[in-house]
């Protein structure tokens, strides 16, 4: 592979970002050239680097609940325990969720094979431009970031009913690359009614309110390479999700999932087999603040490589997002501007990960 060929650079060779992008386009690249320090554009500022704050203390750890109760007489108890947890912490992990393991299995297994390919083969997908139906890429938004994410990057960005509609334009390689993909977006179809259902009951909503309104799915693959320096960089920074609720699947082996919980890192412990739900903006929107986006980040380690897989559950274009009329009266009033979906959507992705910025843009009475 020729990118593990190259001698290797200093960090000091690389000046400027566009300048590291033409040359590296992401971060395995620049890993495989041999580099000990990482560049000065990935390093965080002090108050954004990950310190001492991530706790394991068992009373910051996040919740974790059996799906197996939705389908007997403890579904009543548990919708209210997953109603709390998306008002106190925004995130929760999830066990007994239905999804074969050998497909979480092959899915992960295709998404390393992916980032392991030869550039040339890489590239084929590659863009800035963060539209494209399927892109590869660095990093959230590289073009307008003044520190880099120590990631790598590949996002379908709409998965149609039915997923192979658009398969032309998903990878080949690795071989088993479309058929994993294709089976583990079915699933995660499946698992979203079980948590939407769930949440809308909590809401004291129709069991499938929200199933109708995030019925766009996107999936996202990130690749956090091995870094030199942890200490020093984020593999993503501190952001909240724009979608309705987020599914993702993280590497059993190296936790670096964080969330925000009372001012404090929370490490979210990858346990087997068990799917992550985040709430993001969209549903902290719609709940009119009741329920709460988490904001969150993943850190890098020295010796171990990651991959993470999230799908987003998001609604279409078009919607008016806007608190839910059931919800708002005398004392409840909407936090929120209405705002159209697309509108939301082209506010966030037009800039850097920066906490819940996206949404505190749009709150009334700020
Ligand atoms: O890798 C992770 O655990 C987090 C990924 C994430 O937050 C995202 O892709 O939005
Ligand atoms: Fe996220």
């Amino acid at each position: 592979m020729a990118a593990t060929m190259k001698s290797p650079i200093s960090a000091a060779d690389l000046t400027s970002i566009p300048d590291f992008i033409e040359k590296f386009k992401g971060v395995k690249s620049l890993v495989d050239s041999g580099i000990t320090n990482i560049p000065d554009f990935y390093v965080r500022p002090k108050d954004e680097r990950p310190g001492e704050l991530d706790s394991t203390a068992s009373v910051d750890q996040i919740p974790v609940f059996d799906l197996a109760a939705l389908h007997g007489e403890g579904r009543g108890a548990l919708v209210k325990a997953i109603g709390e947890a998306c008002e106190e912490w925004g995130i929760f992990q999830v066990i007994n969720h239905g999804v074969r393991s050998n497909v979480m299995k092959s899915m992960m297994g295709v998404s390393k094979g992916f980032f392991h390919l030869p550039m040339d083969e890489k590239m084929l997908y590659y863009s800035n431009v963060p539209s494209q139906p399927v892109r590869y890429g660095t990093s959230f938004n590289p073009l307008h970031e003044s520190v880099l994410e120590w990631r790598d990057v590949l996002k379908h960005m709409v998965i149609t009913s039915p997923p192979e509609e658009n398969i032309q334009y998903w990878p080949d390689k690795p071989p088993a690359y479309r058929e994993a993909t294709k089976n583990y977006i079915l699933e995660m179809m499946v698992v979203r009614t079980k948590i939407l259902s769930a949440i809308s009951e909590a809401l004291g909503l129709d069991s499938n309110y929200l199933q109708g309104v995030f019925e766009q799915q996107m999936l996202g693959l990130n690749h956090y390479p091995e870094c030199p320096n942890p200490d020093l960089a984020l593999g993503i920074s501190s952001h909240s999700d724009a979608s309705g609720i987020t599914i993702l699947l993280q590497d059993g082996q190296v936790a670096a999932l964080q969330a925000l919980h009372q001012n404090r890192w929370v490490c979210v412990q990858p346990l087997p087999d068990s799917l992550v739900v985040i709430v993001g903006d969209q549903l902290q929107i719609l709940s009119n603040g009741k329920y709460k986006s988490a904001e969150h980040r993943a850190i890098v380690n020295r010796e171990k490589e990651r991959v993470s897989i999230v799908t987003l559950f998001l609604a279409s274009n078009d919607t008016l997002l806007a608190p839910i009329a059931k919800l708002l009266d005398k004392s409840h009033r909407p936090k929120y501007q209405d705002i159209k979906c697309e509108k939301y959507m082209q506010k966030y992705l037009n800039k850097q990960h920066n906490k819940k910025s996206t949404l505190d843009s749009i709150k009334l009475d700020k």
